[in-house]
């Protein structure tokens, strides 16, 4: 384990900002959480965000809990989006839950090859219901696109499940970078327009954005 909430600084050696000091470099900051069972490609995901890197190899299963920070812009507000990678071990999940109070959105990964991966995600959500804040934003993941030939989910079913729940969802290679960025990018947007919201504004909806922006891989149409 490498943090505890609120805590100085963890392994990447990046301090969790509470709030912006004397001139801070962004305008406004927005906590995300990773989460799903373990190896559906959380870290991975994270990386291939934060430093456009894929990790192939030996799977190392993250320990606790870990961030990093990224400021992307968008609509020419610089958004810092503090990204918390957990542990999918069942084992951890005590540790995990003390961190979904303060998270303004929630990425939630299955592996599309992996059928118990999908099926636990209805109990990710119960949890998430539990301890996270009610308003909290959510976004349901089909992780491992890459991997046609192994493919257990259909796209269909993440999107049936997704609707559901009133959630938006697209699929993602950690590997390739498919949506990644994407996904950051509209929970920021989602973030920003929720922190700048005004009586006239032109409402945003998170679940149109990612329809109309989202890749679909090219293999799945047949299953
Ligand atoms: N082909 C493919 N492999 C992936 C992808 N994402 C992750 N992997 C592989 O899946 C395995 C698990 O990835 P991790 O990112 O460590 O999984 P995790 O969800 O963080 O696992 P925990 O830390 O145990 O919760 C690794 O061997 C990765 O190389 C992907 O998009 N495509």
């Amino acid at each position: 384990m490498t943090g505890t909430p609120g805590a100085a600084a963890t392994r990447n050696g990046e301090a969790p900002e509470r709030s912006p000091s004397c001139s801070p470099s962004y305008d406004l900051m927005g906590k995300v959480m990773l989460l799903g069972d373990s190896g559906v490609g959380k870290t991975c995901f994270l990386i291939q965000f934060k430093d456009g890197a894929f990790l192939s190899g030996t799977f190392i299963a993250t320990v606790g809990i870990d961030f990093r920070n990224k400021v992307v812009t968008v609509d020419g507000m610089r958004v810092k989006l503090q990204i918390w990678d957990t542990a999918g071990q069942e084992r951890f999940r005590s540790v995990t839950h003390a961190y979904y109070r303060d998270a303004q959105a929630l990425l939630l990964l299955y592996d599309i090859t992996n059928k118990s991966s999908f099926d636990n995600i209805r109990a990710w959500l119960t949890e998430i219901h539990e301890y996270a804040q009610r308003d909290v934003v959510i976004m349901l993941l089909g992780n491992k696109a890459d991997v046609s030939s192994e493919r257990m989910i259909r796209s269909e079913d993440g999107e049936m499940l997704a609707r559901e729940y009133g959630v938006p969802f697209m699929e993602t290679s950690a590997k390739t970078g498919m949506n990644v960025e994407l996904a950051f990018l509209a929970i920021a947007k989602e973030l920003k327009y929720r922190a700048g919201r005004q009586a006239n504004e032109p409402s945003f909806q998170i679940r149109d954005y990612v329809e109309s922006q989202k890749k679909r891989p090219s293999c799945c149409s047949f299953l």
